[in-house]
């Protein structure tokens, strides 16, 4: 598990340590990490070390001197530096050992901007020590214009020549809300010391860090409470339950699913294709003889009906892929919520979801449908801020309604009516297509059946009891993710291919499981 605090969580962790006067030593180690990482970037992209160039870009606070240290210790390595200073004030010592070294320095004020930039994009490394944790608001001034320069001399990520590294935050995000306010810079890779932040791993902070690094700088976290965690592989596999001895088809966990319309047969497919790859006992299908013909042309293994959530047990219900307009899957959603049973309730039934609920409630929904779940309860706000500042509108659904809350988008924000967050970014851009997020739901719906009766789950994976549904969609986030990455691999991902790739990634997830017992 990764844990994500907040800047103020990182000053307090910090706070003993520099009244105890470790201020440099905690800086040292900040600047040898990053150092470490720049290294690996360059020799990882073919570049040597000794003869290589790098650009400093050197703020006024600390996040400067970490930088300016980092370029010292590239200097001794061969490496030719300039440090870009940004602001008229500068950390003294840190620059006095840069110079020291062998860098050369320039204030920003002093020169053209537009020739600093081409300079910079030539560079083989460039170090953003703007700004970090002690930013307000989004870059002001030279600096602003110095990335938008930048910018326009090197390309976007992607294809410019130059490695960008944050130095502990691409300079211009929030520290705790990944919003963007102005210019930033988007980094090939951030460094980030003692802990993620949350501003790294949500909205346009996740977008603008790149790859995340995380650099232990001895600080103590043990006393403060995350306010995100991000599930990595392990804590996947932990939820998974495979098959054993003696099991058979309803002790391994039936899921009821109620999806699919006239109009939308398609997204009953996909979702039961998905929950059956993810691994359950039997998955049980409630709806409409077209739309169970279409799921048994590909799935003759799903055992369906046009029957009532009454008449069909289940461990788990899946409600709403592509139920629209049908009273019978609306009834559905509406007694397969108020069942107590773990139901996942997305697209269609979202509508169906009743003043207040319980966290086995998981809804799936995008920022819109969020918008519009949100505007039924009188909370007002537009898709753009849902999308700028995920994890608050996330939470807030989450605390009205009772319910887990998975939004969905380019981070995965799982939002636990306790206030716990989960933020998983283990997709890709490949998955922003038509019928992902009814595969992702049936993911969800098949963890939910395989658990709904496993007390052990939560204690498995180091949560608490009441944000066990949190974990378990966070946990279909990443399987969801790590299959689309998977099936990138040969190109444009088919959503009906996916389950194949579901399906490889629980049996990776399983096999690193048994060799790490
Ligand atoms: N503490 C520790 O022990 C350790 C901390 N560490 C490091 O320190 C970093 C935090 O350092 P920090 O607190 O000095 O803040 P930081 O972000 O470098 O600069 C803030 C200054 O920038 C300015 N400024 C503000 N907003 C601005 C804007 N929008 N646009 C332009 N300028 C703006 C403002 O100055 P002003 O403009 O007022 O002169 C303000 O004073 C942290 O990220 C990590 O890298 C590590 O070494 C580990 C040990
Ligand atoms: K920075």
């Amino acid at each position: 598990m990764l844990n994500a605090f907040s800047g103020g969580d990182i000053r307090s962790a910090e706070a003993p340590l520099i009244d105890a006067g470790q201020g440099n030593t905690l800086m040292q180690k900040a600047a040898h990490g990053l150092f470490g990482v720049v290294l690996g970037l360059l020799r990882a992209d073919g570049r040597g070390i000794y003869g290589a160039t790098a650009v400093v870009l050197a703020g006024s606070g600390n996040n400067g001197a970490d930088a300016l240290y980092a370029g010292e210790r590239l200097l001794r390595r061969g490496v030719g530096a300039t440090a870009i200073l940004t602001s008229d004030r500068v950390h003294t010592v840190s620059l006095e050992a840069f110079v020291g070294a062998g860098g050369t320095t320039v204030r920003l004020g002093d020169a053209d901007p537009s020739e600093l930039a081409t300079h910079a994009a030539a560079a083989d490394v460039l170090i953003d020590g703007i700004l970090g944790t002690g930013a307000s608001g989004g870059l002001r001034g030279a600096a602003a214009g110095f990335v938008g320069a930048f910018d326009a001399a090197a390309g976007p990520r992607g294809t410019r020549s130059t490695i960008v590294v944050a130095c502990d935050l691409p300079s211009g995000i929030g520290t705790d809300s990944g919003l963007v306010e102005g210019p930033v810079l988007h980094a090939d890779a951030t460094v980030t010391f003692g802990a993620a932040k949350l501003g790294l791993l949500i909205g346009e902070g996740a977008v603008a860090a790149g790859e995340l690094n995380v650099v232990d700088i001895g600080l103590d976290f043990s006393s403060l409470v995350p306010v995100a965690r991000t599930l990595l592989a392990p804590d996947a596999a932990a939820l998974l339950r495979p098959p054993r001895a003696r099991d058979h088809k309803y002790s391994r966990g039936v899921l009821g699913v109620a999806a699919g319309s006239a109009r939308y047969p398609g997204a009953a497919a996909l979702a039961v294709g998905a929950a059956l790859a993810t691994g359950v006992g039997m998955v049980r299908y409630l709806g409409p003889d077209a739309v169970a013909a279409l799921i048994h042309q590909r799935n003759p293994e799903a055992v369906a009906s046009a029957g009532s959530i009454a008449d069909a047990r289940s461990q788990a219900w899946l409600v709403g892929p592509g139920a629209v307009d049908d009273d019978d899957q609306r009834q559905r959603a509406v007694d397969a919520i108020a069942s107590g049973l773990p139901t996942i309730v997305d697209a269609g039934a979202l509508g169906a979801v009743p003043e207040r609920v319980g966290p086995q409630v998981i809804l799936t929904p995008h920022a819109g449908e969020l918008r519009q779940l949100l505007a039924e309860r009188g909370l007002d706000a537009e898709r753009s801020e849902i999308e700028a500042e995920p994890a608050h509108f996330a939470l807030r659904a989450a605390e009205t309604t009772g319910a887990t809350v998975l939004l969905k988008g380019f981070t995965t924000v799982v939002a636990a009516p306790s206030g716990a967050l989960f933020v998983q970014a283990d997709a890709t851009p490949w998955l922003a297509t038509a019928g992902s997020g009814d595969t992702l739901s049936g993911i969800v719906g098949a963890l939910a059946a395989t658990l709904a009766e496993d007390g052990g789950a939560a204690g498995r994976i180091g949560v608490a009891q009441e944000d066990l549904w949190a974990a378990v969609a966070a946990a279909g986030a990443l399987i969801h993710g790590s299959a689309g990455r998977r099936a990138a691999l040969r190109g444009p991902v088919i959503v009906s291919d996916l389950p194949a790739d579901i399906g490889a990634v629980v049996a990776d997830l399983l096999e690193e499981r048994r060799l790490a017992m």
